[in-house]
């Protein structure tokens, strides 16, 4: 039998009107901020921006559908549609000289943690952001430690944003219906690093050691990450953490104390 042909570049559109709205009023007011929106399609989520947002940029990678929204936004000035893909867009390029933008998107899902990282790699230009992105990975990064879906992506997510996961959506709110259901997340860029006391990217590649593999403690995954156990053991002592504990059981306070410790 011949298998449903899955859409190219994650383009499943989104045809619920009342989910498209709820979205758009997740930003607030806008009409003095200055919009991001990654893949625009077909401009379910657009037309409504465009009526509130002082500027809009759309970021685009369809060859064919940036020039159809060129069109249909042609007598918006506010608009502009750029075709790229976000991956490499660089925001501080888009926008004005110590400009913070909102961000919206229905994220292709193929690439949802790649695009997370690229918006948490350039935080100091964004407030908030309004993703909705696959429910099994909103659940992930809305996750609090010690819970089953704690894990990376959380501990990563939650030292650059609050996260508050605000809706649900069934396969029926697109066009063609995706094979998941899909959650809409907002994240209020409030970086951590200072107040834990540690910098942003030597704690990134810390959690990342400390998140290697699932199922090992805490201790195992920074042996394998070169830590001596002489070194883990007096950190362990130093810090009140218990050599057995598993990294998703940790708060992000005793993570980064851990770092400290160890001096990273
Ligand atoms: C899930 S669809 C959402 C479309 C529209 N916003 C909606 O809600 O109906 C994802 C969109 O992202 C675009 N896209 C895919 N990969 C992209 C990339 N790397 N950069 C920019 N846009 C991309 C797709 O072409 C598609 O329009």
């Amino acid at each position: 039998m011949a298998q449903p042909r899955k859409p190219k570049l994650g383009q499943n559109f989104l045809v619920d009107d009342g989910a498209r709205h709820r979205i758009a009023d997740a930003l607030g007011d806008v009409s003095q901020r200055t919009v991001l929106e990654i893949g625009p399609g077909h401009g379910s989520i657009t037309s409504i921006l465009a009526e509130r947002a002082k500027k809009l940029i759309c970021i685009e990678l369809d060859r064919s559908l940036a020039p159809e929204l060129r069109f249909k936004f042609r007598n918006h000035p506010n608009v502009e549609i750029i075709e790229a893909d976000v991956l490499h867009a660089d925001f501080a390029a888009l926008l004005g000289e110590d400009e913070t933008a909102d961000l919206v998107g229905n994220l292709p899902y193929y690439i949802t943690s790649d695009i997370l990282l690229h918006l948490y790699a350039q935080s100091e230009r964004l407030r908030m952001a309004v993703v909705m992105m696959q429910r099994e990975v909103a659940d992930r990064i809305s996750a609090s430690p010690g819970t089953r879906d704690f894990g990376l992506l959380s501990a990563t997510s939650q030292m650059y944003a609050d996260v508050e996961n605000l809706f649900t959506l069934p396969p029926e709110a697109f066009s063609p219906p995706p094979d998941v259901h899909s959650s809409v997340l907002r994240l209020t860029f409030a970086p951590r690093f200072a107040e834990l006391h540690v910098e942003a990217k030597p704690f990134d590649a810390f959690l990342k050691m400390c998140f290697q593999q699932k199922r090992k403690t805490l201790s195992n995954n920074l042996r394998a990450g070169g830590v001596s156990p002489e070194r883990i053991a007096a950190a362990c002592a130093q810090t009140d953490v218990s050599p057995t504990v598993r990294a998703e059981a940790m708060t992000l306070e005793a993570l980064a104390s851990m770092h400290r410790e160890l001096r990273m």
